[in-house]
């Protein structure tokens, strides 16, 4: 479904990114995985259209995704949620999620209730601003933002970080059901292996800017764990 074919990027005359390979099939749920700073937002953020490449291609559905602006990319069906969040803190949580709806290809009005089945507490909390919302909260409103555009895949970068352990128990739970129920395809930066192992279905892992191994999550064995994420 996405294809990235030896991808170069670089941050002014750093490289780092170096000819990066990635096969995401449709209806998996991948865990890009690897130590602190080996690339993996730089590589989300590549597909986002949010940095630009300087060699290589990125396909989705066998089209030309890199040639495509980052404002072009969510209506192709690419729902992001970056790391950090970024809701708009001023903004209702309404107004938030408000926002995803131009994107989508059946122009709804409305803000689906699939949104609030999977995280009632929105829906408790429409008319607060999204700054007042917990980290935890915010990520479910991040997530929820992301799904409004109805996509075809959704991209996490690092949804866990920082929450607590009721809410990513929530968040692993949507992660699940959207992908085994809905089928929607979803690639997440992961460094909690519990987490991973129970959401994942697939690994990539990543050193120096390039995949360095891709398995079914099964396969993540002690050795690997040792090799490329163990500090
Ligand atoms: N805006 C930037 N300008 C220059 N270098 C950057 C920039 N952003 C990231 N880098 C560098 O790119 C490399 C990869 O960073 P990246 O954030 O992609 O790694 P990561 O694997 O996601 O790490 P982490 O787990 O810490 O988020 C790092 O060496 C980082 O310092």
């Amino acid at each position: 479904m996405i294809r990235i074919n030896q991808v170069d990027q670089r941050y002014g005359g750093t490289q780092i990114l170096w000819g990066l390979n990635l096969d995401i099939a449709e209806g998996s749920c991948t865990c890009i995985m690897g130590r602190n700073g080996v690339g993996k937002t730089t590589l989300l953020k590549t597909l986002m259209g949010l940095l630009p490449i300087s060699a290589g291609e990125i396909l989705l559905q066998g089209q030309a995704l890199h040639t495509q602006t980052a404002e072009q990319r969510a209506p192709l069906g690419i729902g992001y949620v970056p790391q950090g969040r970024e809701i708009f803190p001023l903004l209702t949580v309404e107004e938030n999620l408000r926002l995803g709806l131009p994107v989508r290809t059946d122009k709804a009005k409305d803000i689906p209730d699939k949104i609030f089945e999977l995280f009632p507490v929105l829906h408790d909390m429409l008319a607060r601003r999204g700054g007042d919302l917990s980290g935890g909260q915010q990520q479910q409103l991040a997530i929820g933002r992301a799904l409004v555009i109805d996509p075809k895949v959704l991209i996490l970068d690092e949804p866990n970080e920082g929450i607590q352990p009721n809410i990513v128990k929530q968040i692993g739970d949507v992660i699940l059901k959207l992908n085994a129920e809905e089928g929607l395809t979803v690639i997440l930066i992961e460094q909690k292996l519990g987490f991973a192992r129970r959401v994942g279905k697939e690994f990539r892992l990543m050193e120096k800017g390039q995949i360095v191994a891709a398995d079914k999550m099964d396969n993540l064995n002690d050795e690997l764990i040792r090799q490329y994420l163990a500090v």
